[in-house]
């Protein structure tokens, strides 16, 4: 087993990365739990919860099992009230340790459900989609997003622990590959050059789910992100550039409607937007562009934006929250392998999204 640990003032965690560790999942939950609550979807359910349960009934804990809907589109305040009502009606008390078992989508609302049930209680993240595994279950934003703006309402909350079980991306459907392969590429874009590299060399691997090229993208993944979430767990400065892709990103996917692109797809093609961005004004050169769009391109993400109209795309973007006072501030890129912020002249700005625009068909 591998384990990476995360340290930050809001909790240190390990992040544990082992084929079958579905079944071991009673080793994370704490002697002192007075019962587990089980958060899923149907689609991840039918494939893996039985043996979360299995595993979790090992503790000889009382287990609760809530299931929320399935999509991006019900990552809302709504879907979030399902886990209070269940946790209300099932009796959870304050030792009651939530357990997120899915993508992204149920990681986010299960640690924000934790962050403020009862002012606060003990969740265990159980990643089982790329995108999860390499980004969303580490560092512990939690949040649900608003229709005028992604990820709007949240909080910063660490999970107690993280459980990697890479078997798991067995069953993932190869388009939410590509899009958890967006966030996998984007450590080598703003801190890593020869991950970048390796990335490069080895896309067709990594799209095969090629057991030992998947197992190394998790473990380098994580590790990054764990080093930038303990130097800065709360976005005051270096983990903005996990960010990278994200102004533009985020734009596609409330402007489109949540759900229509994956987030990973959005960011995929934010990131291209962006390293065309950092050639006009943070010094990146025409390799470097042309690389980062041809890795996008090449985990089969999109590299060619829809047109949202650009008075609207730039409204879209204003809502991002590294915005301060009206300014819309990017990551962008000087190299590869190297991130800054800063923010980018509006004329500029108008450029890079009229010329890669193209009407959604
Ligand atoms: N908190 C963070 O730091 C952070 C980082 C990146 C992304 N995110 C958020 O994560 C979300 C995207 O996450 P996602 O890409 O995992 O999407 P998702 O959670 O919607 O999962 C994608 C789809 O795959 C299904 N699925 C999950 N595991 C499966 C498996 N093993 N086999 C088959 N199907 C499976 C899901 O049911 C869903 O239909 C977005 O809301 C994004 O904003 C958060
Ligand atoms: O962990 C971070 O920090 C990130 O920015 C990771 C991103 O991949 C992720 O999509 C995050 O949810 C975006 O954060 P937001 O603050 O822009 O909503
Ligand atoms: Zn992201």
């Amino acid at each position: 087993m591998n384990t990476v640990n995360v340290e930050t003032p809001g909790g240190s965690y390990p992040i544990h990365i082992a084929a079958g560790r579905l079944d071991s999942l009673e080793q994370s939950i704490p002697d002192d739990a007075t019962s587990i609550a089980l958060v899923s979807n149907p689609t991840v359910a039918a494939l893996y919860a039985d043996r979360a349960k299995r595993a979790l009934a090992k503790t000889g804990k009382r287990l609760v099992y809530i299931e929320l809907p399935d999509g991006e589109a019900y990552k809302d305040w709504q879907t979030l009230n399902l886990i209070f009502d269940g946790l209300l009606q099932s009796r959870c008390d304050r030792k009651t340790v939530l357990v997120a078992l899915g993508g992204g989508v149920i990681g986010d609302m299960v640690g924000f459900a934790a962050s403020c049930y009862m002012r606060g209680v003990r969740f265990v993240q159980v990643p089982t989609t790329l995108l999860a595994q390499v980004d969303s279950s580490v560092g512990g934003k939690t949040a649900v997003n608003h229709p005028l703006g992604k990820n709007m309402i949240g909080a910063f909350y660490q999970p107690i622990a993280v459980e990697i079980d890479p078997d798991v991306l067995r069953t993932l459907p190869s388009r939410e590959v590509s899009a958890g392969l967006a966030e996998v590429i984007k450590y080598g874009c703003i801190i890593d050059a020869p991950f970048f590299d390796w990335c490069e060399q080895n896309v067709a691997a990594l799209r095969a789910l090629d057991h030992d090229a998947v197992a190394y993208a998790i473990k380098r993944s994580c590790e990054l992100k764990a080093y930038v979430v303990s130097q800065d767990e709360r976005e005051s400065g270096l983990r903005a550039i996990l960010n990278f892709g994200h102004t533009f990103g985020h734009a596609i996917e409330a402007g489109l409607g949540y759900g229509h692109w994956l987030h990973g797809e959005a960011v995929g093609c934010g990131m291209a937007q962006a390293a065309e961005l950092s050639a006009k004004v943070a010094g990146l050169d025409e390799l470097g562009v042309a690389r980062v769009r041809d890795l996008v391109h090449a985990i089969g993400c999109p590299v060619t934006p829809p047109n949202l109209g650009t008075d609207h795309w730039i409204e879209l973007m204003q809502v991002d929250k590294k915005t301060e006072g009206g300014t819309l501030r990017f990551i962008l890129l000087p190299e590869i392998g190297k991130a800054v912020f800063q923010s980018a002249p509006l004329d500029v700005l108008r450029q890079v999204l009229h010329s890669t625009a193209v009407p959604v068909l």
